[in-house]
């Protein structure tokens, strides 16, 4: 029987987490079947779905921040409560594509709110519950940014388009909590070629479901 084991993925825009995840989640789903769950925020179950639609209309929609920190961390507790912890309990392996470091450093560090004041929100809303693992694809915001406006064909969205200054305090935000918690948090350089990131990310869940078998 499998233990259970929880990562996230965070990253700035652009980073590549969909393209490093597509690729490593169909290799870890020949590999581990039905014990592998994935999943990703803000959704992963219709409460959270509709808070997302709200959260991220592609042009913006006068949304105050203090709301918009409250909308992510009550989409994450449904996510928790319906997703992440019975899949746990159940010693499944649980993925998803960001958790709470993306409220910490986009609500936190972009919108200035505060790391403290998101972090005691979100304590209400997780109730202690961290990652085993979380792997941070780090991406200057500059090339980020110009992938999603080459890349991207029509699905840029609100937070896209924010400014520049807006992404720099995210992406140092997430540095600040990879220095600080750098046992839990794991670094990848994303601005390698994505064959490399995706190697470097698969070492790190390897080590993992190792580490934990
Ligand atoms: N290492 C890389 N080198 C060059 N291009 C990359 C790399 N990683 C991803 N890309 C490209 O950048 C674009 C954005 O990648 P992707 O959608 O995977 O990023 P993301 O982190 O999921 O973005 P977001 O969180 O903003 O949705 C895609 O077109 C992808 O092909
Ligand atoms: C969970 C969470 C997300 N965000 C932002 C970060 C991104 O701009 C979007 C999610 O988009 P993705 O391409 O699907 O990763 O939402 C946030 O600001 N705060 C959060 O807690």
């Amino acid at each position: 029987m499998p233990k259970p084991i929880f990562i996230s993925f965070e990253g700035p825009e652009g980073a590549g987490k969909t393209s490093v995840l597509e690729a490593l989640i169909s290799e870890l789903k020949t590999k581990l079947g039905d014990d592998l769950v994935t999943t990703r925020e803000p959704g992963g179950n219709p409460i959270s779905e509709a808070i997302r639609a709200i959260l991220q209309p592609e042009e913006d929609n006068g949304m105050d921040k203090r709301t918009e920190a409250l909308l992510y961390t009550a989409a994450r507790r449904q996510h928790l409560v319906e997703n992440i912890k019975p899949a746990l309990d159940q010693n499944k392996i649980v993925i998803s594509d960001r958790y709470v470091d993306s409220s910490l450093a986009y609500q936190g560090g972009g919108r200035g709110l505060g790391i403290d004041n998101i972090w005691e929100i979100n304590q209400f809303a997780i109730d202690g519950l961290l990652p085993d693992m979380t792997i941070y694809l780090d991406v200057p915001v500059e090339i980020g940014l110009a992938r999603v406006n080459e890349n991207r064909q029509g699905k840029i969205d609100r937070l896209d388009k924010e400014s520049i200054s807006f992404h720099q305090k995210v992406r140092e935000t997430y540095l600040k909590l990879q220095s600080e918690f750098s046992d839990r948090i794991k670094i990848v350089d994303a601005t390698q070629p994505l064959n490399k990131v995706i190697d470097d990310t698969r070492i790190l869940i390897n080590q993992i479901l190792e580490d934990k078998s």
